[in-house]
């Protein structure tokens, strides 16, 4: 993930050696403080190894701004384009984006409360006015999608479903100081908003800042391009909102190349085929591993992930020869796509002063204040092989269930519109 998303802001941690009754003692810890939705998820007690990280809510960059106080703002982006690939069967993946579709499903397993307005779409779009929309809309509803960590204190989104701390009101009291640090805002409604706009703004400048100084080799491969996908998806609450005012174009002003979003979306649109694609490919790599289940480490299904691995990857022909090795190398890409569709984005922001930090493209100013920033990304661990079946059995469910509540609305339309015109309904009975 590194070589894809670059490495200044990949952070492989340190393996670290821990006593087993230690790790044990840490297991049932966080055991019972797991959300009830991730209980079903394990620590590896056993191997005695763990991986120790930064602490990522800390800026990474600038160490004389230590002691500072720092923000930071996680976000998880997911996934940000519209399928293309000839193996969909259902034509409304190509309309409506995966995030959309999922929430009415997410919405009526009681996962969350409410259908967020938030769509990847506008977010990567690169558009400022979409991604101003996007970003409010996260605030509105952060569900699983944003936290905010002031000093390394979650302050704002969820700690789990039940807990989820969303007041504008209480994160503008927080922000305030950062970002009006003379102070001469008054408080209420006014505050709230211009507080908001600020970290909007802040947000924004560093989603589409671009690194020039890391290793990412996205530039390497052939860039897969998104143009026989459309850049909105029909579901946004933007969309929809510019449709009804009668403009027709949704504009997407494309990512800078080099800032966070276009590494990760280039990651993402390794996924090519689509779920629906690559099943039969999983099905041929399985039957081959029946027969020949020796093979296994020779089509490095488990790895290891390095250059060799990264050099397999740049094939982005979707030509199908019929061979274990074209199945093997698509499903590499699918994985390192699901992973780069599932990540984190921490950006962390610490003020500094006009004099200070003299790499003007790691500050990002806003009206009365500055910050320099380091952006992290979270949760880059490869999707396990053994997945793939789980993931269609995913994305049909989602499909149908969005279908269904696509139609059960349309025959409410038709319900009311009768109820309506009632008086004026001629209705004709057989006889
Ligand atoms: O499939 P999705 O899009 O729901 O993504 C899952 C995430 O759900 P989300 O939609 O972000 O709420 C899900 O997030 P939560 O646990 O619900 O916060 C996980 O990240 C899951 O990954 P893994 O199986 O734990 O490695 C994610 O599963 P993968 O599909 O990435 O394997
Ligand atoms: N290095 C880090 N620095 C700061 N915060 C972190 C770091 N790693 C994780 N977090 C916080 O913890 C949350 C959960 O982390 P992560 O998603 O990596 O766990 P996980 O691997 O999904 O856990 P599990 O699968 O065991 O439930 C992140 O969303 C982030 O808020």
């Amino acid at each position: 993930m590194n070589l894809f998303l670059g490495e200044n802001c990949v952070h492989y941690g340190e393996v670290v050696q821990l006593p087993l009754e230690f790790l044990k003692r840490l297991c049932l810890k966080i055991q019972s403080e797991r959300p009830e939705s991730r209980c079903g998820k394990e620590m590896d007690a056993f191997s005695g190894y763990a991986l120790c990280l930064p602490d990522l809510t800390r800026l990474q960059t600038y160490h004389f701004v230590e002691h500072r106080p720092t923000l930071c703002i996680e976000i998880k982006p997911k996934c940000g384009f519209l399928p293309s690939s000839c193996h969909i069967t259902k034509k409304v993946k190509h309309k409506v984006c995966r995030f959309c579709m999922h929430q009415h499903l997410k919405v009526a397993k009681g996962k969350w409360k409410r259908i967020s307005k938030y769509c990847p779409l506008d977010l990567f779009s690169g558009n400022k006015q979409r991604m101003y929309f996007a970003l409010m809309s996260l605030l509105q509803e952060t569900q699983n999608n944003l936290k905010i960590f002031k000093n390394g204190e979650l302050i704002f989104g969820c700690r789990d479903h039940r807990d989820c701390v969303s007041d504008l009101n209480e994160l503008a009291h927080h922000l305030k100081p950062f970002f009006f640090p003379a102070n001469g805002l008054s408080s209420g409604l006014y505050c709230t908003r211009t507080v908001i706009k600020e970290l909007i703004h802040a947000l924004t400048m560093t989603l589409l800042s671009s690194s020039t100084t890391d290793n990412c080799r996205v530039g390497d491969m052939k860039s897969v391009t998104i143009s026989q996908g459309r850049s909105y998806c029909d579901a946004s609450q933007f969309s929809k909102e510019l449709l009804r005012n009668g403009n027709h174009k949704t504009e997407g002003s494309g990512l800078p190349k080099g800032c966070i979003l276009y590494k990760i979306l280039q990651a993402q649109l390794l996924d090519m085929l689509d779920i629906e694609g690559l099943r039969s490919l999983y099905d041929r790599v399985e039957q081959y591993l029946e027969e020949f289940p020796k093979e296994r480490s020779n089509l490095e299904i488990d790895g290891p992930y390095n250059e060799t691995f990264y050099e397999k990857l740049k094939d982005l022909s979707t030509e199908d020869d019929g061979t274990v090795t074209y199945a093997v190398t698509k499903i590499h890409q699918y994985r390192v796509a699901m992973t780069a569709k599932d990540c984190s984005i921490m950006i962390a922001l610490t003020p500094c002063l006009q004099d200070e930090c003299p790499e003007q493209r790691c500050v990002v100013p806003t009206s009365k204040s500055r910050f320099v920033y380091s952006v992290s990304l979270l949760d880059l661990d490869l999707k396990p092989y053994e997945n793939i079946p789980h993931q269609y059995e995913r994305d049909s469910k989602i499909v149908n269930y969005y279908l269904k509540s696509l139609q059960a609305k349309e025959d409410q339309h038709l319900l009311d519109f009768y109820k309506e015109n009632e008086d004026c309904t001629l209705v004709f009975h057989k006889v």
